[in-house]
């Protein structure tokens, strides 16, 4: 049975990353899928945009909403502070046992706890099983009709306090037009958008800041 493109990204990190060196791995994927095979990682100049996001929240629980191969967990987590994690959840089996590996290859395991299962399902479940209070920084990058259903599930299992900053990526391309209207309109929101590029193209891309005020 040949392999994934998932599969052979990770196989290239294997081989030519530093085992343990997060920004080894970071650069080894983004050399792979701008030279070899694209794919939808956030990629190195938005990935610029996460680094910042996450240094000015400086969080101490974070949420990611679609881990794919565990390029933007690598990032987020590299610059956690000690006693900081990050909760990522992804529902396809093959993508999360491929963003496993990456994280652990990374170095970057014990601040991340992959969660394997739909959003919808595992939202609801952050408060009792795995023991969260409120969330500080939540990076959405799943499916993109799902931003805003996610968005308004977490402000009702109340995950999100004063000061909760969300950042989404793709809002030009492929494009969240539903939620930018619904967070954009939102007195509870005070957002700031990003221009960019799409990961590894010179197509238009931005990223969409949204501070929760309570
Ligand atoms: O579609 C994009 N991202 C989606 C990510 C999906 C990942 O997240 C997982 N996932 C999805 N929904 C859920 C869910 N809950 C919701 C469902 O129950 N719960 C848990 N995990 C979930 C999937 O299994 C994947 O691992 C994208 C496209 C382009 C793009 C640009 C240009 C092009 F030409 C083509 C594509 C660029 C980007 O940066 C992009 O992020
Ligand atoms: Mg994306």
């Amino acid at each position: 049975m040949n392999q994934s493109k998932e599969q052979r990204i990770l196989n290239f990190v294997l081989q030519n990353a530093v085992r343990g060196d997060p920004c080894s791995v970071l650069d080894t994927i983004d050399k792979y899928c701008s030279q070899k095979e694209w794919a939808m990682n956030v990629g190195d100049e938005k990935g610029l945009i996460l680094d910042k996001t996450v240094e000015e929240v400086n969080p101490s629980v974070a949420l990611e909403l679609g881990t794919y191969c565990g390029y933007s967990a690598v990032r987020i987590a590299r610059l956690l502070k000690a006693g900081a994690y990050l909760l990522t959840v992804e529902f396809n089996p093959e993508f999360a046992a491929i963003a496993k590996q990456m994280i652990e290859f990374a170095g970057v395991q014990d601040k991340v706890k992959l969660l394997e299962g739909p959003s919808e399902e595992i939202i609801p479940q952050l408060k009792k099983k795995y023991e969260v209070d409120t969330l500080d920084f939540v990076f959405l990058d799943h499916w993109k009709d799902r931003y805003t259903p996610d968005t308004i599930l977490l402000q009702e299992c109340n995950l999100l306090r004063k000061g909760s900053v969300l950042l989404a990526d793709n809002i030009i391309f492929p494009g969240a037009p539903e939620f930018l209207n619904y967070i954009r309109n939102n007195p509870h929101f005070q957002c700031t958008n990003y221009p960019s590029h799409l990961e590894y193209m010179k197509v238009g891309d931005a990223m969409e800041k949204a501070v929760f005020l309570g």
